[in-house]
């Protein structure tokens, strides 16, 4: 089977967040298990781009309302991520350094989806499925369903991938002109709520919607930042597919990016190595339990809480434990942790910023990772810190309830919490503090945990299985 992923992201070429991981892993394990999987996405004008060799597979020009773009797609020539990588450029659009946050990223993006369709248009033969990830990508199966330069593309299966519904990519009707011209009696398929809303064109025109797992799945239809109502009606058609992690990025047997490797046998010793370095480098006690928390500084991860739970959980234990919050984003949650670490110099650290090499080290040198998320589609920090032996703390909220069993439950590794909520993550520390003292037991989970499946292999299957169910 051919299958065509089209994303605004991939790791290593271009990562912000958890698409990334997922469009850099979830190919390659297509391809173990003896399917074609290719990948298309942006020529930001990143590390990758200038570091790497690519030859022009096609050159076109295209309409964007009334501006006319030239656009060459490349080709990776090194095979460097062990799939087919494809790169859209189009000058004056998609050639900067970063993935979003540009003042025009409608027309960005919209320029990126219409330049695909034009490229999969000149294919000899046509791909399997088009596997479409988060509404950056999510206008295209509208558009080669209704599209008047389509019409030969309309019965190629499409694939939605929703790895988070909050973000919805919604722009006015007066843009609409923007768009290559289809179909006006199917107008009503990009409507939601007054607005062209590219996440629910998509969920109405794919072939077949997933999130990134089941219980996110069951959450959307009653919270989905206001398509409720349209998943409950598409319901039919979607399904949840658990995310899985690279295991071979993410090994710390083998992870160039740790000091000190490690394996199940000699996990005690590694992370106690790791755990020094990053206390050393941050001015820590390594005596202390250390939590971390990696991610997007966003409320929906919980990270507004942060400055509380972490100064509340050093006054209650009287300051018996570190913190290290690596991230990025609100930037009054960045001044309240920097604030928050005044007072707890010893105690406390944070990096403001992305690193990927220190979120590395940070899963092998912590003992616990803190997610007090509010929504969580799948969440993969969970499964690293799993994987690197350190215990997650995670409200159960989407995929994080799918993923971590609570210790005090039969074949429990981790700590789970109900509510997104200071007193609630506080008490999830205190349970994490008394797991700490107690030595043996604690060594027995961090043995359990990094044994511990959670690599690509079955859900892999699960997408085969639901691109054979639509294959034309
Ligand atoms: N400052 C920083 N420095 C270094 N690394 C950083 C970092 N901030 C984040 N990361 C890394 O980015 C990734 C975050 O992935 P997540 O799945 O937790 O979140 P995200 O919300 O981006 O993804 C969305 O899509 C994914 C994939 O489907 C879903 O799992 C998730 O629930 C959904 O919200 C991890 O690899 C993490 O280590």
């Amino acid at each position: 089977m051919e299958i065509l992923h089209v994303s605004a992201e991939c790791y290593p070429v271009a990562k912000v967040g958890g698409l990334a991981d997922v469009v850099g892993a979830l190919p390659k394990y297509q391809r173990d298990a003896g399917h074609v999987a290719k990948v298309v996405m942006p020529a930001y004008r990143n590390k990758f781009f200038h570091n790497n060799a690519f030859e022009v597979v096609h050159q076109a020009g295209m309409w964007l309302g009334h501006d006319w773009y030239h656009f060459n797609v490349y080709k990776e020539t090194g095979n460097v991520l062990g799939f087919d990588l494809y790169l859209v450029d189009i000058p004056g659009l998609l050639d900067r350094e970063g993935v979003y946050g540009y003042y025009n990223d409608t027309e960005r993006f919209l320029g990126f989806q219409v330049a695909v369709c034009d490229w999969v248009n000149e294919w000899q033969h046509h791909p399997d499925v088009m596997h479409c990830h988060d509404h950056h990508t999510a206008l295209i199966p509208f558009l080669l369903k209704y599209g008047y330069k389509y019409t030969r593309l309309a019965e190629i299966p499409t694939v939605l991938t929703i790895h988070n519904g909050q973000y919805q990519g919604q722009f006015g009707w007066d843009r609409q002109y923007l768009l290559p011209s289809f179909d006006l009696w199917k107008s009503g398929l990009l409507e939601w709520a007054g607005a062209i809303n590219p996440l629910a064109a998509g969920i109405k025109s794919a072939w077949k919607v997933n999130t990134v797992s089941p219980n996110y799945m069951r959450e959307l239809l009653s919270e989905a930042n206001g398509l409720e109502a349209l998943l409950n009606y598409e319901v039919g058609k979607t399904t949840g597919i658990l995310n899985g992690i690279d295991t071979m990025v993410w090994d710390p047997a083998k992870d160039p990016m740790l000091e000190y490797n490690f394996t199940a046998t000699t996990v005690e010793k590694g992370k106690r190595e790791n755990k020094l370095r990053i206390c050393e480098q941050f001015n820590l006690n390594p005596d202390l339990p250390l939590f971390i928390f990696i991610g997007r500084l966003v409320d929906d991860k919980g990270a507004d809480l942060l400055p509380e739970i972490i100064g509340r959980s050093l006054h209650e234990s009287g300051n018996k434990a570190s913190f290290l919050v690596l991230g990025s984003g609100d930037k009054h949650t960045e001044w309240r942790l920097e604030q928050t670490r005044l007072f707890a110099p010893d105690n406390m650290a944070v990096y403001i910023g992305y690193n990927e090499a220190l979120a590395h080290q940070l899963y092998a040198a912590a003992d616990f990772l803190l997610m007090p998320s509010r929504v969580e589609p799948c969440g993969l920090n969970q499964m690293y810190a799993l994987r690197y032996g350190t215990i997650p703390i995670v409200r159960i909220t989407g995929g994080l309830a799918d993923t971590v069993i609570d210790f005090g439950d039969k074949g429990g590794f981790g700590i789970r919490f109900v509510h997104a909520a200071i007193w609630d993550a506080c008490a999830a520390v205190r349970r994490a503090l008394e797991l700490f003292e107690k030595r043996t037991t604690f060594n027995k989970i961090r043995k359990t945990i990094l044994k511990l499946d959670h690599s690509w292999n079955k859900s892999a299957q699960e997408y085969i299985d639901l691109y054979t169910s639509i294959k034309s």
